[in-house]
């Protein structure tokens, strides 16, 4: 990092003894202030609207969002018993891909936010794919010819919002992600906003060149992208200005994709160390070090951090899309159960999954598989198979789709996982935790503090300037709350584990009209 607590630009003298963490999540807003022994003192959260304007379509509004934050923040400060002056540093992170194209002069957005969930330039993806040149762009960008990252999402706004694509060419359009469009609203919106991008982001919109950490002309030629529209990449952990709203004066610090700041939190900080987040989705990311890693298993390298002036830190990233949404399911689709927590009771019933497996490709299979025509399959049902067996296959999915992709990592890396620290909200589950432990036969280990990804937003924001002196004080902040120890038989592990990528090879192909996309 480059400033310290000394040269810090504004942001409180002394007695800022506080920073404040902003997770702009899928489902949710939250803002939590931390003290510098990275304790929480005060949380708030507020829910947006989800909406789903077609089958496969999922988006957000923006102005709700930022309007949300209007109101979280100032609740926040207040809760804590503190002042604007009194906050060191604000961090920033996100719900990653989610696509946002605004007006620079007003502020309002185009068009409502096209969310990482939402499969609608699956079929452009798919007719993408097939041009001869994809091959190239998949090697710059790093990742997969899928709808789930943001250049796509891009594309189809400038083709569909009247006259988006000439105002964008004229400079009159901004895109981000959320990182990008909150923080050009707390930096004065439309009266001089900053308007930048963070690394770890930026890896995730297919348009930055994976090795140059730049915008690529090559991939924006073939995406179609006028460069007046993007943001300037900078690295995770820098000030990047000051905060004109909400909090004025406090440098904002740091900003980083969600699932990189929950890397960040876990202070997986050394190649080999690996976390996984158990939420609506599932994301595992290993720690590779200096080095970039290319996948030949469906894997992602992405970026992990990058500190101001220095080189970055990249990851191997296993992105699952439906994990604590299949419990969703299994509650609000069937109403099998009332509560999430629920289906570890209903699931206790029982001894055994009653030789049946759930594989969720609700709308297809993100990693190790990237299958969009895949659609989800319950195999080996029998008149046996009850409600309580059901309950199980549907925790048993998560964990044999978190084994598919360790077992992709050991073989891209070569970096023994040793141990998966894990957090988000369905590591409450002792039983499934417990199945994740069996069937990767290695530990796995929760914090004591859960909030993972605003406390490596917070973290990466108080290192940058100097609120924390160096990794390896932040590391002395983690302890275990949790361990468990893998005890399956080998033998029952692996004859579950074959019946279970039987079971995926049944999901394949199901959408055979075009709308699915096969990446490269
Ligand atoms: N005890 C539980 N057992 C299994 N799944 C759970 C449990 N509690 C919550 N979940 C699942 O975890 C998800 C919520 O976790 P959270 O980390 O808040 O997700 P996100 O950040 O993606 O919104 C939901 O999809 C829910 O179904
Ligand atoms: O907001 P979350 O926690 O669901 O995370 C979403 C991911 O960043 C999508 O890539």
């Amino acid at each position: 990092m480059t400033t310290s607590a000394t040269t810090r630009p504004t942001g409180g003298g002394p007695s800022a003894r506080y920073v404040l963490a902003i997770d702009q999540g899928t489902t949710s807003t939250r803002s939590i202030v931390f003290d510098q022994a990275g304790r929480l003192v005060a949380v708030r959260q507020h829910e947006h609207h989800q909406f789903f304007p077609q089958p496969g379509w999922v988006e957000h509004d923006a102005a709700e969002i930022w309007r949300n934050l209007r109101r979280l923040v100032p609740a926040t400060l207040a809760d804590a018993g503190i002042v604007a002056e009194q906050v060191a540093a604000v961090g920033i992170a996100n719900q990653r891909e989610t696509t946002v194209v605004w007006n620079r002069r007003t502020g309002e957005p185009i068009h409502r936010a096209i969310v990482w969930q939402d499969t609608r330039t699956a079929a452009l993806m798919d007719s993408l794919g097939a041009d001869p040149r994809a091959v190239e762009v998949v090697r710059r960008c790093g990742l997969p010819m899928a709808a789930y990252f943001s250049a796509s999402r891009l594309r189809w706004l400038l083709e569909n919002v009247p006259g988006a694509r000439r105002r964008a060419e004229d400079g009159e359009l901004l895109f981000g992600t959320m990182e990008t469009w909150l923080i050009w609203n707390l930096t004065g919106g439309p009266d001089g906003g900053v308007h930048v991008t963070d690394v770890t982001n930026a890896s995730r919109d297919m348009l930055m060149n994976i090795r140059t950490l730049q915008w690529d002309p090559q991939l924006l030629d073939f995406f179609d992208i006028p460069a007046a529209v993007l943001p300037e990449i900078r690295p995770s952990l820098e000030v990047y200005g000051l905060c004109r709203e909400l909090v004025p004066g406090a440098p904002i610090a740091a900003a980083l994709g969600d699932q990189q700041a929950a890397l960040f939190g876990q202070t997986c900080f050394d190649a080999g160390d690996a976390k996984c987040t158990y939420g609506t989705g599932s994301f595992l990311l290993l720690n590779t070090g200096s080095e970039l890693v290319n996948s030949s298993h469906g894997l992602i390298p992405t970026v992990a951090y990058q500190l101001a002036g220095e080189p970055p830190t990249y990851a191997l990233e296993g992105s699952i899309a439906v994990t604590g949404s299949l419990v969703q399911w299994l509650r609000d689709g069937l109403g099998l159960i009332s509560s999430a927590p629920e289906i570890e009771t209903l699931a206790r019933t029982v001894t055994d999954n009653g030789g049946c497996y759930v594989v969720p490709a609700f709308a297809g299979l993100f990693a190790p598989h990237w299958r969009g025509e895949a659609r989800g399959v319950i195999a080996g049902l029998t008149s046996y198979v009850n409600k309580g067996h059901l309950a199980r296959a549907v925790l048993e999915a998560t964990g044999w789709q978190t084994r598919e992709v360790i077992d992709a990592m050991n073989a891209d890396s070569g970096l023994p996982i040793r141990a998966l620290r894990v957090d988000g909200g369905m590591t409450a589950n002792n039983l499934l935790m417990q199945f994740v432990a069996d069937i990767l036969d290695t530990p796995v280990v929760r914090p004591m503090m859960a909030e993972t990804v605003s406390l490596g937003a917070a973290y990466a924001a108080g290192l940058s300037v100097g609120f924390w002196p160096d990794l390896a004080s932040l590391r002395r902040n983690w302890h275990r709350a949790a361990q468990w120890t893998p005890s399956m038989d080998a033998a029952l592990r692996e004859r579950e584990y074959e019946n279970w990528k039987f079971a995926v090879t049944r999901t394949f192909g199901w959408v055979r009209d075009g709308s699915g996309t096969r990446p490269g």
